[in-house]
């Protein structure tokens, strides 16, 4: 049985959120600082909760009920994003994020789409065994693809890792680990990962394990505008691949 988790308004404990509050999409951004940006890009937006790092609002594209609700930096505070959130009825995720490029060929302004996760970050191992994959849902990273040609951007769809230590990774040199994790940097590189960030394996395994949709667009230092615009249309077509299905 899954435990409920209440706070004195009786709303999800961490979120605030209560059932009606949001669509079943709901993007989430790390940084609550790009919620506003997200919801402007809505058709009608309005504030619903904000509580720690969790800050959400609801609104509407083209009649569809979507929601963004930040999720904070790493993988404990997106699991709970996603826990709560899919409580008060919210199933497809997009988490539209910031990464540091793992390829060359990659440029300033691309984006790219994570097909799955390396799991190298410690939530999700307190949720199955390493052997387990993060991997996306193929209906949202299909639609993220087919939307991202569709407005022309450039994109690489592909494997991601996603970490719990920011400086680790950008300054891995001052660390007393630094052999190791540029070993190991140099094995997610050659495996051909794609880009770096801190969140999306959790939300993948978790979204696996409670039968929910992820998938995740990242900006690579271009622009974050255009970067939503490409998860507004793939709900776009997510949706009206649910009417006709
Ligand atoms: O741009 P957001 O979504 O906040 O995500 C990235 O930025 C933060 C690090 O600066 C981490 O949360 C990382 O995943
Ligand atoms: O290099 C970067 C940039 C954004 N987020 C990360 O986790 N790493």
């Amino acid at each position: 049985m899954i435990e409920v988790f209440l706070n004195a308004k009786n709303n999800q404990y961490h979120v605030d959120l209560k059932e009606g509050d949001v669509g079943k999409y709901v993007f989430l951004p790390g940084d609550p600082g790009r919620v506003e940006l997200i919801a402007s890009l809505f058709d009608e937006s309005w504030a619903v909760a904000e509580n720690r790092e969790y800050k959400t609002y609801t609104g509407t594209i083209d009649g569809i009920k979507v929601s963004v609700c930040s999720t904070g930096i790493g993988s404990p505070s997106a699991a709970i994003a996603v826990e709560e959130l899919s409580r008060v009825g919210a199933d497809t995720f997009i988490r539209i994020g910031t990464a540091g490029p793992m390829q060359d060929y990659i440029k300033k302004g691309d984006v790219v789409i994570g097909t799955s996760a390396i799991r190298d970050e410690g939530t999700t191992r307190q949720y199955m065994p390493l052997e387990f994959p993060a991997v996306a849902d193929i209906s949202v990273t299909n639609a993220l693809c087919e939307a991202a040609k569709k407005l022309n951007k450039t994109y690489h769809a592909g494997i991601i890792q996603s970490k719990d230590s920011f400086y680790g990774e950008v300054e891995p040199e001052t660390m007393p680990l630094a052999a190791t994790l540029k070993e190991r940097w140099q094995c997610w590189v050659a495996g051909g990962a794609l880009a770096s960030e801190m969140e999306a394996a959790a939300i993948y395994v978790i979204s696996s394990i409670r039968k929910l949709k992820a998938g995740c667009i990242l900006n690579m230092k271009g622009s974050m505008e255009e970067t939503i615009k490409v998860g507004l249309e793939a709900i776009r077509i997510l949706e009206k691949q649910s009417k006709e299905s």
